[in-house]
């Protein structure tokens, strides 16, 4: 959990760029879509693009095999939310024996005598028979050029993991598709690589050293024939402290496959101390890792690495490096409010299939030091930033447990703390509504246990602003709230309010008082 003082004028240093956050989320369709399957009726639509018929068991067109027409699926309008537009279609062949990275190069008499089915594929998602594949859960296709199968690597979610026992998670599923023609399989490979689908293009197993260099299967590389994004290039900063000693094996265990098959070159730092990945995300040469910056641990590493990044005098650069965000912390709050996930393969599933989530980060000055802090959550003062300080102690000990401990150990002696607190008004923006004075109350009271900084041995230090407190206590809105608004508009320091704590009402004024 990250602490830091009160929000400076810096506060509200807005990640703008679309660029900036590329990694850091937007999967939180991808955790909480339930897995739905298509309306299955039959076919009676043309198809857009399809790959030729061939020799591969072609038993639709036998009338014995009309059972498996009344499986087919037709995915109605080709703008449907559900299935997008289609994108390419033909017959595949499904061959249902367990993925063996070697069998990848098995020539195709080894396949012969499956049965081909109608198989199609839109923008959104892989149509075959009754089944459907989305898109979103497609990790990326392993392909040798010249040969007529190819694998397709998803992350489906479990069959049967919605249910009240069960957790719900994803897990790999690999689907070797057969084509007609090896002219068929690179058609429906080029398929996926134009859906942003990544492809492990495998060398011919003809091309081999052993053949010689004049092989024709030498003669143009596999890439040459594949459409294929290059593979991002990312730092991975791991806490090895994180979630009780957990991380490393969350990664190295459950993450990194996942990275691999989407062939991400990834170079993984562990970090020896705390305050490690701050330098690193300071110093770090972004030529090295131009795709971001990865966090493993808990929101303490996340916090680290963006201070870090925010200390650099090429801040607008650094600012444009995503943070991608796998939970293997003990508590991960960061990552569930802000991208919905909090378990590590739908982090790392989202990381993969790109996309942003721009994120708040507010700036806190210390006024006697002049060092600034940044956050994107919240802030503390007093007794829960105590409470926070003290659970890093027994991290190890306790792991979630900690903040229970140093909470009841911290309510056994309570200080008193002392503070005030400073903020701009807002300007009032058109059409806003008349608020009760019930609820600036109640919002006032919330936040100031939000806002409040700790009033350490340095002296009490100043919030010069603050934005989620503008837009609730403007001046007229004071007004229409039937409060105290005794105060002129133009002197900022005039604004002070604060919390009576025993009666829960606003007094208006420069205040100090205790809690
Ligand atoms: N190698 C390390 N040894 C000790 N402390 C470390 C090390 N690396 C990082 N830290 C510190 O540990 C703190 C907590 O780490 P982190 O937030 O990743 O894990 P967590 O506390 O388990 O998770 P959460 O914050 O979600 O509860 C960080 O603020 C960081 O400063």
């Amino acid at each position: 959990m990250q602490k830091s003082g009160s929000p400076s004028k810096n506060s509200s240093l807005r990640l703008t760029s679309q660029q900036s956050l590329r990694r850091l989320g937007f999967c939180s369709q991808i955790a909480n879509r339930q897995q739905t399957s298509p309306v299955v009726f039959p076919e009676k639509r043309s198809r857009r693009k399809t790959a030729k018929g061939g020799d591969i068991g072609n038993k639709n067109d036998d009338p014995k095999n009309a059972k498996m027409g009344e499986h087919r699926i037709d995915i109605g309008d080709e703008q449907s939310d559900l299935l997008g537009y289609e994108v390419f279609a033909g017959k595949l062949a499904l061959d249902k024996k367990k993925y063996n990275k070697d069998a990848e190069g098995q020539t195709s008499t080894e396949i012969a005598g499956l049965d081909a089915v109608d198989v199609k594929l839109t923008s959104k998602a892989l149509v075959w028979g009754s089944e459907m594949l989305s898109l979103e859960d497609v990790i990326s296709l392993s392909h040798c050029v010249g040969l007529r199968h190819f694998t397709v690597h998803a992350y489906p979610c479990r069959k049967g993991a919605c249910g009240l026992f069960m957790r719900r998670g994803k897990s790999r599923k690999d689907y070797r598709f057969v084509a007609s023609t090896s002219e068929d399989a690179l058609q429906w490979v080029n398929a996926f690589a134009d859906q942003q689908c990544y492809v492990n293009c495998l060398p011919h197993p003809m091309a081999s050293k052993k053949h010689g260099s004049d092989s024709i299967f030498n003669e143009f590389p596999p890439e040459s024939y594949i459409r294929c994004k290059s593979p991002p290039k990312m730092l991975v900063i791991l806490n090895p402290r994180s979630g009780r000693g957990r991380s490393s094996k969350v990664f190295h265990g459950l993450v990194e496959p996942i990275f691999k098959l989407a062939g991400f070159e990834l170079e993984v730092v562990k970090t020896t101390s705390a305050g490690h990945a701050r330098k690193l995300a300071a110093s770090v040469d972004f030529s090295t890792c131009p795709d971001g910056i990865i966090c493993v641990g808990g929101d303490g590493i996340v916090n680290e690495v963006l201070n870090g990044l925010l200390s650099r005098d090429n801040q607008k650069e650094a600012i444009s490096i995503p943070i991608g965000i796998i939970p293997a912390g003990s508590d991960n709050s960061l990552v569930w409010t802000v991208i919905g996930v909090r378990d590590p393969v739908s982090a790392a599933i989202a990381i993969v299939k790109g996309g942003l989530t721009a994120t708040d980060v507010f700036s806190v000055e210390w006024i006697h030091t002049g060092a600034i802090h940044f956050g994107t959550t919240v802030t503390y003062f007093g007794f829960v930033s105590d409470v926070l300080e003290l659970s890093e102690k027994h991290q190890k000990r306790f792991g979630p447990l900690r903040y229970f401990v140093a909470g009841f150990l911290k309510f056994l002696c309570l200080p008193k703390y002392s503070y005030g607190v400073e903020y701009l008004p807002a300007v009032r923006e058109a059409g806003e509504g008349k608020v009760s004075s019930d609820l600036e109350v109640i919002e006032m009271s919330e936040l100031y246990t939000d806002i409040m900084r700790r009033s350490s041995k340095e002296g009490l230090p100043r919030a010069s602003s603050l934005s989620s407190i503008d837009s609730i206590m403007t001046p007229s809105r004071m007004s229409e709230a039937g409060l105290d608004t005794t105060c002129s508009s133009t002197e900022p320091s005039e604004y002070v309010r604060a919390i009576d704590p025993k009666s829960k009402r606003l007094s208006v004024g420069r205040s100090k008082f205790t809690a």
